[in-house]
Formats: structure tokens, sequence, C-alpha cells
């Protein structure tokens, strides 16, 4: 878990042309689902591709501690032998879900409709994030719950002995909120009904359906409807993880503003909901093309090739596409700053409860290092200096943030001088490969 060792600084140096092949791994919403619903099937669950990065691999510990049997193989590959709905174990144990709000989330719904208590921690990031969101709705299943003032962890949630369904309207464009009251639903008898005014990832929806469950989505004036019909009897499967869309975004964007680079990032799970920046940098005047799309495991998928960019323009970011963006705005900030002219985000406040306040932690460091940044309370706006204009030399924090560490990281390689961070260790949660990958393309990220 991250946030618990010494901190790692780092250092990025502005480098020559990235190229060759960037293998990124495994999809971390993806992986954490999984794992969960692996869990609450009947009998074993296979997977491959599944990031062994810490959030994920302190999810897979959760699981176990809830009964399921979690196995990693000698290939690579993991199964899970699941308890099935509504046979989860109490846990001896307080579950530490490290840097993880997806992991917290996730397995507060997954339990909070069985007759058990678990009590949830996390380290120094997590434990400032907000928990309401997600036991307000739990608490209309029947789940009580006690943390720490605001809603945070440390927390115990005492599952619901006699759960009744929900009708829910998610008053934040989260996923994870999203997914929570499903998973709850799993195991509460008749239909739980999730409405999202916006469009969030939809993963949850669609492996629920691959695990058998009866799921139906319908766009109306509402918004979209989910309904899920409780207590069935999830079928466990054969699960290939697509690549982190996520994690590719940083060999894409360092080789946008890296000198007569060309990359190509392999079989990226595509779907739409995941998909913006993408979308983005191409209305920037990137050169990203799309090569051999396809469908893997019931995602979009497509390898993504990325050459240096030198002509980028600032541009408005629609707000309506914040959802499918979410985690990339800190690295589309350094691209901006490497662009012509000023690029505005709009509609973004969920930045500022993740595992830092990303506009905040951003604007500080792309400051620190010669770009102007604006910032409101759900909005900022990076002015951009031209490519191989931003003069580093700065020092960042990256409180307890791989986003951030990362972004600064690629930031440092197209730079005039070099950029360091003050703890990269977070970068171990979601890639855990980062520093290898990037160096094979060529880049020079040392730990300083
Ligand atoms: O459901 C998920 O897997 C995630 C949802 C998003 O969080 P929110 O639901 O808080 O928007 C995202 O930022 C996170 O990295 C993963
Ligand atoms: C926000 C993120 O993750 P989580 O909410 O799961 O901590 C992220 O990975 O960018």
């Amino acid at each position: 878990m991250s946030g618990h060792g010494t901190p790692i600084p780092m250092t990025s140096y502005p480098c020559g042309p990235l190229s060759g092949v960037a293998e990124v791994p495994g999809d971390k919403s993806i992986s954490h689902r999984a794992l969960i619903l692996g869990a609450m099937a009947v009998g074993e669950t296979r997977i491959t591709g599944l990031l062994e990065g810490e959030d994920v691999l302190d999810t897979a510990k959760a699981m176990r501690a809830f009964g399921a049997e979690v196995t990693r193989h000698a290939d690579g590959s993991w199964s899970v032998h699941g308890v099935g709905v509504g046979g989860f174990a109490e846990p001896d144990q307080v579950i530490d879900c490290g840097n993880s709000g997806t992991g917290v989330r996730l397995i507060m719904g997954a339990m909070a409709t069985s007759p058990i208590a678990a009590t949830f921690t996390g380290d120094a990031s997590l434990n400032k994030r907000p928990m309401a969101r997600v036991t307000d709705p739990l608490a209309l299943f029947g789940a009580r719950s006690v943390g720490r003032k605001g809603g945070r962890l440390p927390m115990t949630i005492v599952g619901a002995a006699d759960p009744v369904p929900v009708r829910y309207v998610v008053p934040v464009p989260s996923a994870q909120v999203k997914s929570a009251v499903l998973l709850a639903g799993l195991n509460a008898p008749g239909q739980t009904v999730v409405i999202e005014k916006e469009a969030t990832r939809d993963h949850s929806e669609r492996m629920l359906a691959g695990f058998g469950a009866e799921v139906t989505v319908e766009d109306t004036d509402e918004g979209r409807v989910i309904t899920l019909t409780g207590r069935p009897e999830l079928q466990p499967q054969v699960i290939a993880v697509p690549r982190d869309p996520s994690s590719a975004a940083f060999p894409v964007c360092a080789a946008l503003i890296t000198p007569d680079s060309d990359v190509l990032v392999p079989g990226i799970g595509l779907n739409p909901t995941r998909a913006g920046l993408f979308t983005t940098l191409r209305e920037m005047g990137a050169d990203l093309t799309y090569e051999n799309e396809r469908t893997e495991g019931g995602e979009p998928v497509a390898d993504l090739r990325a050459r240096y960019s030198p002509d980028m323009k600032g541009i408005t970011v629609p707000p309506e596409r914040a959802a499918s963006m979410i985690d990339e705005y800190p690295v589309l900030s350094v691209v901006a700053a490497n662009a012509q002219g000023v690029t505005m985000m709009g509609g973004v406040k969920e930045l500022r409860v993740k595992e830092s306040d990303r506009i905040d932690a951003m604007a500080r460091g792309l400051r620190a290092n010669g770009v102007t940044v604006e910032e409101g309370a759900d909005w900022w706006a990076v002015h951009g200096l031209g490519i191989g204009k931003v003069p580093g030399g700065g020092t960042c924090e990256s409180f307890l943030d791989h986003r951030i560490a990362m972004s600064f990281m690629v930031m440092g390689m197209g730079a005039v001088a070099p950029v360091s961070v003050d703890d990269g260790s977070p970068i171990a949660t979601s890639f855990p490969i980062f520093e290898p990958l990037m160096g094979g393309l060529g880049a020079k990220v040392e730990r300083t």
C-alpha cells in the first residue's frame, strides 16, 4: 500500500524520440470488478490480464477476508472461487483498501446487504476521501455505518440483515457510487434501480450481465436507468481484462510532446465511457490514430499510435465529456501546457475529491515549472506555451496521487529542464511497470 513506505523522489529528463511498443497493464476498474463479482459467483472465475497494482491486490486480499479463495497462478492468471451472492463471511480483521477509492466503495456495497459487519481503512489519502456518497444509499437498503467526522474512514459498515431493494438517483457523476448500489442490490430481493444523469463508466453493468445477472439499461428523460433483479446465482466467468486506457494515457501523451516520437500502445480498451481523453487530444491536433479496431471480451479495443505533435492547439473541453476522461485531466493539462493557447476544462469538481485535489495539485506543480494556470471550484484553465517551451526545473508534490506523479514525469520528458516529484511511490497503485516501460521507449526517469 502506498503512503506507508519511504517516499521515492523521482526526476524525469528532457529526452529524444520515444519509440517502440508500450504494453500497459490491465484495466484497473475492470480488475476490481472481476475480483469482486468472481467472489460473489458460485464456482471458479478465471482472470487473465489482471492489473497487479497495489489497489487491485488490496481488493484481492479483501475478497479473501470475506471468504473467497483467490489464487495467483504461475502463468500470471488468477482464479477466484466465489461464495455466492449473500455468502460473504464476516472478516476477522480490518479491511485495508490502501489508496483505492474504487476498492473500498465497491466492497462496501458488495457487503452491505449481508448480515455481517466490516471495518474499512486506507492510507492517508483514502482516509480523507468522502464516503457518505456511498453510505447514504447503502442506508436505504438497511445498512448502518459509523465512521469519522464528515463520513471518512476508518468506518464500520453493519450490513442489512433484511435488505430491501432501492431506487436511487446518483447525485454526483460517479461510477463508484453507481456500482456500490448495484452490488448491494445483488442481495436485496426484487428490483434495485439506479439512475444516473450523466453516463459514467459502465463496466459494472456489462460485467453483471456477463455473470448472468438480470440487468437492463434504458436511456430516458430522467437519465440512464439501470434495473437489476436481486438474488441471482452468478455464474463464474472467464475474463480477459483489456489494457487500461487511463494508463495508456501516459505513454501516449509523452509521445505527443517529445520530439520525433512514434509509439504504439496495443490492445487498449476504448469503451466510450472511458475514451474521452483520446477524442480531446485529436481535437487539439494530436497525431493519434486507432489501428486494428476490434472487440475483446465484450469491450471495444484498438491499438493506439501516437506520434510527436508539435502543432497542438488549446481547446475548451466539453463539460459533458468529463466523466469519460475524469482520471485523465492531470496528464491532459501537461499536453495543454505544450499546446498553443488556452485549454479550458470545466465541469470537473469531482477532481477535487480524488486521491488528491487534482486541480490544486496540478496547478501547483505546473506553476512551479513556469506554466500559468487559472482555477475555480469546478474548472481550470492552462495557458499553453507551445511545444517544448515548458521551462521545467521545478519539484512537484504528488500528494499520494499516482496520476499526479506520472503526469509530472511525462512533463519532464518534453520540458526545457528536468522535472522532479517528491514521491513517486503511489505509481505502484495503478501502473507498477511505469518506470521500465517508459525507460524501454527511451525516456529517462530516475529515482533521485
Ligand atoms: O468505478 C471506477 O472504477 C472508477 C470510477 C471513477 O471514480 P468516481 O466514481 O469517483 O468518479 C474513477 O475516477 C476511478 O479511477 C475508477
Ligand atoms: C481516482 C482514481 O482511483 P480511485 O478512486 O479508485 O482511488 C484513479 O485511479 O485515478
